[in-house]
């Protein structure tokens, strides 16, 4: 079951500069920076209430957003959805047809499991489901 939308990513080519932006924006600091070495990039995240951003920038050029920005430029990278079950979700999502980008649940972010799905299945919008670790049956 989906959730809520837990946070949407944007892609920057300077963390830095994107951190001090979105500062001044949302009026809060940024809680914390992560590098997913897995994923090539390094995060920071904000929240508003129940919402959060996460802005990514590239570690390396082989990184999925260097690619993004190559091709599209800075912004929006990927909306992500909280599920309550991540296996059961890419299941049942596997079976509507969609194309998932990893076979098993992946360690993101934010102590949380993740998949994302082709933007090619959902109109062009990369959408990524998220589940906390610590509610993840043993
Ligand atoms: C996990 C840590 C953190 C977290 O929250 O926990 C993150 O969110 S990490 C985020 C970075 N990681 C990923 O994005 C992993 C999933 N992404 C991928 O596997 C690739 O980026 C992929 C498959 C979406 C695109 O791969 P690539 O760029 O190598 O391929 P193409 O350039 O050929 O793209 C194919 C096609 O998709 C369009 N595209 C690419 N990225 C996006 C996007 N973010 N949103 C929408 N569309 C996207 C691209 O333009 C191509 O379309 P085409 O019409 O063929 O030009
Ligand atoms: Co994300």
């Amino acid at each position: 079951m989906f959730i809520n939308v837990e946070h949407i990513g944007i892609a920057v080519k300077d963390l830095g500069s994107g951190e001090a932006l979105y500062e001044k924006l949302l009026g809060v600091a940024s809680y914390k920076r992560e590098t997913v070495e897995s994923e090539s990039v390094m995060t920071s995240f904000f929240q508003i209430n129940e919402t959060k951003i996460e802005l990514l920038q590239a570690i390396d050029t082989d990184s999925p957003i260097a690619r993004f920005i190559d091709k599209k430029g800075e912004g929006i990278h990927h909306i992500a959805f909280e599920v309550n079950d991540i296996g059961a979700e890419m299941e049942r999502l596997k079976n509507e047809g969609f194309v998932l980008l990893n076979e098993k649940p992946k360690i993101g972010a934010d102590h949380k499991l993740v998949c994302f799905v082709h933007p090619k299945s959902t109109y062009g919008v990369l959408i990524e489901l998220c589940q906390d670790i610590k509610n993840v049956e043993p």
